[in-house]
């Protein structure tokens, strides 16, 4: 079964819902050990991760997947450049300095990218991104963008619009491997690679309420390949 891909306004409608039943937290957990499941799965051997960490919810998925991918024996290393004072955001930072992650006080070059790590994880932007990407984060962008390094974006490429895909077609992230949450958006149409769903948290009601035509998970698993 092929799952239906969702436009910007009714992927945040979705959220939106399941915040009325859910805590962001659990949401969050659950979210973001799919992606490091997901990692495990089709990355096994490449235990040195760079996580670039954004401001937003797709930031946290990230850093819940660094804890996990801890966890799994990965070596994950954190770049979390703008911390927004939220209480979410300060635990979860606590508790990946609890799993004695480190936290990079600035972005990689380009050749310590290529040679340090063997896996990027992308959770910068996710679906409430509008283009352009602002200033601060373009340099970042960009070297993600020449790295050799392959990358594994967490629900939306990041820089790509949420519906249209990549913005500037001669200069986008081309990441090896998606990792869709709760359902896959317009944009995971242009992609090409790797591609999962997780976040394994959508009631039967509300996959029906937004034709989400969500495939059946294996067993106990939490996420699925697409
Ligand atoms: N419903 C779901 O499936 C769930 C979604 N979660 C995650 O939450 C994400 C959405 O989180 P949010 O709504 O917090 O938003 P995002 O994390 O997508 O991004 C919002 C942040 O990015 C900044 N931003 C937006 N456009 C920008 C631009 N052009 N340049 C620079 N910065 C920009 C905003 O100022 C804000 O700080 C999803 O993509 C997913 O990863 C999970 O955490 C929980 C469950
Ligand atoms: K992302």
């Amino acid at each position: 079964m092929q799952p239906r891909y969702l436009k910007q306004a009714e992927a945040i409608k979705l959220d939106e819902e399941l915040f009325n039943y859910f805590g962001v937290e659990q949401l969050m957990e659950l979210a973001g050990l799919s992606c490091a499941s997901a990692i495990a799965e089709e990355f096994p051997e490449s235990k040195n991760v760079l996580v670039v960490v954004g401001p937003g919810n797709n930031g946290g998925d990230g850093l819940v997947c660094a804890r996990h991918l801890k966890m799994f024996g990965y070596l994950p290393e954190i770049f979390y450049p703008k911390r927004p004072a939220k209480i979410l955001y300060e635990n979860l930072t606590k508790q990946c300095e609890l799993f004695e992650i480190p936290y990079l006080s600035s972005f990689p070059a380009h050749e310590e990218l290529n040679t340090k790590y063997s896996l990027i994880v992308d959770a910068l932007f996710g679906f409430s991104f509008k283009p352009p990407i602002r200033q601060e984060f373009c340099e970042i962008i960009n070297t993600m963008i020449q790295t050799s390094t392959p990358c594994c974006s967490i629900d939306i490429p990041s820089g790509w619009d949420v519906e249209n895909g990549p913005v500037d077609p001669a200069n986008h992230l081309k990441p090896a491997m998606l990792i869709s949450l709760s359902a896959p958006k317009l944009s995971a149409s242009f992609f090409r690679g790797i591609h999962y769903l997780g976040g394994r948290f959508i009631a039967p009601a509300l996959a029906t309420k937004y034709e989400l035509n969500l495939p059946n998970y294996p067993s106990t698993q939490n996420c699925v390949r697409l």
